[in-house]
């Protein structure tokens, strides 16, 4: 029998329950929890196959039978779950989440003697990871040059239930935007380690969600050198397609007067792409998963790891068909552009337009490329970055000599990966995994960065910049003249399990005066940034993610030759890395000895 005395804690305690679901419905929508959080569920097969991604038959990387593999859709707060099978017969495999964060789940990252170790042939590896965050996204495979080889496809995560997008549009394309050879990956990785050394060359073709043409154009008819933009004045015939071609151009049908969002990411290997669209200005409204304050292009410049969302508004002719074209900037293009089509419903999709496809800015335009980047600003109410830094690492990029092998160190150490990855061998700190000194912070303050380098003789390394837990980051990306004179080229730097803050981009050497010119009102948040020829470019980010990161030029050949650094931060406070992650090296002889 109750009584009053102990009757009126439980009235107390349902209050508190009251007032907790309260609170918990105000806080709902702010905090984004979406109450609909799904595990999407992936089963993949990696493998080669036979395919023709410019109407030439070739070998790809594709995962299910598609190339590029399948598209991931999901919701931000779900869960991703996705069972990799590598049906390679004789190479490992990994995955990476360009633009994930990977919270939590270090080890999901995707890269090899990084996060994990390659998924050997017939081995099944679980990535299960959050995406926290709604945007456009990628995956790539990250061992070797397999992101080469075709190993990609798209990541959209569309804003949580209780979300919406900061902007209104009435449907959405997705172009995932690559570079393509003729040559095999194989060819070319043996090439650029061998001495002499041979250059993987110019893309053939230039593809748009896989698809381009060579050896025929879709715009022969207004093929002129002007209207050009290869170097190569070569005349191309009609292509003609029935449309189910695997080469056959991507069309993005449209209904007349409506907004189009067009998600657009780069995972090319080399190029670096202008893409515009005839007689269509596009808005400007995110970047790499964060929201940028709107802006109005008529053209848009995107380096390899980045991504894009714009708006386009069909208010033209709706009779007409327009082309969309992507071509080459800040190398001297030898590859026509890539092309697709505009089509205006109920206009058939094969009635070509009339007019030419845009012209890509003049290749080394680097003026064109700067004030685009400088017109990216982060929307008003995104998260600022800390007043002031507690390291600054200054990392300057050169293309050097190894025991006369053509290699790209930064602050003279060209990256060169340990067979075990440095997530085990840092959370169970074996002495021998890695270079165990921390690689150099800054460089000789007598480099001259506008000439080719005295002594261009360097050496390569394995170690770690270990960063402080919770602390900021400023990070300077100083560019160099390469080996020849007069060379300094583009090069798009991809930091893993962070997005940064870009402060700004300056010419010739930092120094201490250009501080006060960093912006830190609203500098936009990134996944990627470029740094311009001769020029650097000041990053800020918060080491508040346990893990070791690469950070790394996107060009693929350019990280193959030792272009990147990695980054490691709060490993001690990881205590559920799957073994599975790290069976092999010297983290695999541990558990066979722990077991033993
Ligand atoms: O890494 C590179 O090597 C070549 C050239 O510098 C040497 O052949 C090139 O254009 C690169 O980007």
């Amino acid at each position: 029998m109750g009584t009053s005395s102990d009757h009126s804690p439980m009235v107390h305690q349902s209050w508190r329950g009251i007032q907790a679901i309260i609170i918990w419905f105000i806080l709902l929508p702010i905090i984004g929890v979406s109450g609909g959080a799904k595990t999407r569920h992936f089963k993949w097969e990696v493998e080669y196959m036979f395919w023709s991604p410019d109407c030439v038959e070739n070998v790809v990387m594709g995962i299910n039978g598609e190339f590029p593999g399948p598209t991931i859709r999901a919701k931000a707060g779900d869960t991703v779950d996705v069972e990799l099978t590598n049906k390679l017969s004789t190479e490992g495999v990994v995955i990476h989440w360009h633009g994930i964060r990977q919270f939590g789940t270090p080890w999901a990252d995707g890269t090899a003697s990084i996060s994990q170790c390659v998924i050997n042939p017939g081995e099944t590896f679980h990535y299960r990871f959050k995406v926290d965050r709604a945007g456009t996204y990628f995956y790539h495979g990250h061992f070797g040059m397999q992101r080469s080889a075709g190993l990609y496809g798209s990541l959209i995560v569309e804003v949580g239930e209780e979300e919406r997008e900061p902007f209104h549009y009435d449907g959405e394309f997705n172009l995932l935007l690559s570079d393509w050879w003729h040559q095999s990956v194989h060819n070319q990785e043996v090439g650029l380690s061998s001495n002499p050394f041979r250059w993987i060359g110019e893309p053939q073709t230039l593809l748009i969600n896989g698809r381009g043409q060579y050896n025929c154009s879709m715009a022969a008819n207004f093929r002129t050198p002007e209207s050009s933009s290869s170097s190569s004045n070569t005349q191309y015939s009609q292509c003609k397609f029935r449309g189910n071609e695997q080469c056959a151009p991507h069309i993005l049908r449209v209904n007349p007067n409506k907004t189009y969002r067009l998600r657009v990411a780069s995972t090319t290997a080399l190029a670096s792409l202008n893409l515009a669209i005839g007689n269509h200005k596009m808005v400007v409204v995110e970047a790499d998963g964060n929201y940028l304050q709107p802006f109005s292009v008529d053209d848009l410049d995107i380096y390899s790891g980045e991504s894009y969302s714009v708006l386009i508004t069909t208010d033209q002719d709706p009779s007409k068909n327009y082309w969309l074209s992507v071509g080459v900037r800040g190398r001297l293009p030898e590859t026509p552009p890539g092309l697709a089509i505009l089509n205006y419903k109920p206009t058939s999709a094969s009635k070509l337009p009339i007019s030419p496809p845009p012209v890509t800015p003049r290749w080394n335009d680097y003026g064109h490329s700067k004030a685009f980047s400088k017109k990216i600003f982060a929307l008003m109410g995104s998260s600022k970055p800390p007043k002031s830094y507690e390291r600054r690492i200054i990392l300057l990029n050169t293309q050097n000599k190894i025991n006369g092998y053509t290699k790209w160190a930064i602050n003279n150490v060209s990256l060169a990966l340990p067979p075990t990855p440095y997530l085990g061998s840092i959370k169970y700190g074996l002495k021998n995994a890695f270079d165990r000194n921390s690689p150099p912070e800054n460089f000789d303050e007598n480099y001259d960065v506008m000439s080719p380098p005295t002594n261009p003789n360097s050496t390569s390394g394995s170690g770690v910049y270990l960063l402080s837990f919770n602390t900021t980051v400023d990070v300077i990306l100083q560019n160099a003249n390469a080996l020849s004179a007069n060379v300094s080229e583009i090069h798009p730097w991809h930091l893993h399990g962070h997005d940064f803050w870009v402060l700004g981009y300056g010419e010739g050497k930092f120094s201490v005066k250009d501080e006060k010119k960093l912006n830190l009102k609203n500098p936009p948040l990134r996944n990627t940034a470029v740094i311009f020829p001769y020029g650097w470019t000041a990053l800020r980010f918060v080491a508040d993610n346990p893990g070791v990161w690469a950070f790394h030029c996107h060009i693929e050949p350019h990280l193959h030759m030792g272009m990147g650094v990695v980054f490691a931060e709060g490993v001690h406070h990881l205590n559920n890395i799957p073994n599975e992650a790290l069976t092999c090296g010297l983290t695999g002889k541990m558990f066979l000895s722990k077991n033993n």
